[in-house]
């Protein structure tokens, strides 16, 4: 098994189970409301976890009780945590709406989404993975410089994200679209990228590589209680198959099949306990 470096957010997630599909205008009903850990890193690597995988965190958390009962829960799963950094600003959660549908919509707040990832620890792992806004320009080049990426594609078009893959739901990407996706993403993921992996929920998965695009059906699923991370497990199981060297279609599949383990819950692969908070959380930015 393979030792992963993950970049990536640990974050509170707030779930509010509606009653009915999400519609505006609409009076919603809510049932339970649960805290729970999440964010891009921590699902990611939860999954990875899962596989057998090391994982090294490279996320901040805060000092406050929260942050300190995610700590606790990060450790009681495996995750190395000797390069989380800490900070004494107070933990805001993400709310997250989940449908009758499993359908999820994130409400993020403006300082989760203003983020900056500002250095990293020179360590070695056997692949990392990236999952980050924001980036001080040479942090992810140093680090692309000496160990092989997995990276999501940033959302904002100015970031560059070297990496030997990218990974990224189409629906935050239309502009990958056309023909020339794989040369679109070159130019944010450098000489080095072998391949853009653009998700589509159910749909086939798409493969753009320098020799083509090709199409890469997903598994049927029953309907998932919660969509919430699936791309994130997505990326987990990438990793899984790149680490060992099979082909980018394979690796894709093998992304396809985690996602799908994380959607029915199977065993191994369950969304994580409620964090044992009392308090509500309440914004604070
Ligand atoms: O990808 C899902 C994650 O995105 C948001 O960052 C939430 O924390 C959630 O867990």
């Amino acid at each position: 098994m393979g030792h992963v470096l993950v970049v990536g957010s640990v974050n509170v997630d707030r779930i509010w189970r509606l009653t009915a599909p999400l519609r505006s205008g609409e009076r919603l009903t809510r049932e339970e409301v649960t805290l729970r850990p999440g964010g891009g890193g921590f699902n990611t690597g939860a999954a990875l976890l899962a596989l057998g995988h090391r994982v090294t965190l490279a996320a901040t958390l805060s000092t406050d009780a929260a942050g300190a009962a995610c700590r606790a829960r990060l450790e009681a799963m495996g995750f190395d945590l000797r390069h989380l950094r800490t900070t004494d600003a107070p933990t805001v959660p993400l709310d997250i709406l989940v449908d009758t549908n499993g359908e999820r919509t994130i409400i993020a707040p403006a300082t989760t989404e203003a983020r900056r990832l500002t250095a990293l620890p020179a360590i070695e792992a056997d692949i990392a993975y990236v999952n980050v806004r924001r980036a001080t320009p040479g942090v992810l080049e140093a680090l692309a410089a000496r160990t092989r990426v997995v990276a999501q594609l940033p959302l904002e078009r100015t970031e560059r994200r070297p990496a030997q893959v990218l990974i990224a739901s189409a629906a935050d990407h239309a502009l990958f679209a056309g023909a020339d996706a794989f040369a679109h993403a070159r130019e944010i993921g450098g000489e080095g990228l072998a391949a853009l992996v653009l998700t589509q929920g159910a749909g086939p998965v798409q493969l753009c590589e320098a020799q083509g695009r090709t199409g890469v059906a997903v598994p049927p699923l029953d309907a998932p209680a919660d969509t919430t991370g699936a791309g994130d497990a997505f990326a987990a199981g990438f990793i899984d198959g790149w680490l060992a060297d099979v082909p980018a279609q394979a690796a894709v599949q093998r992304g396809s099949a985690i996602a799908g383990r994380v959607l029915a819950g199977d065993a191994g692969f369950q969304r994580p306990a409620p964090l044992p908070l009392t308090t509500a959380l309440i914004a604070a930015d």
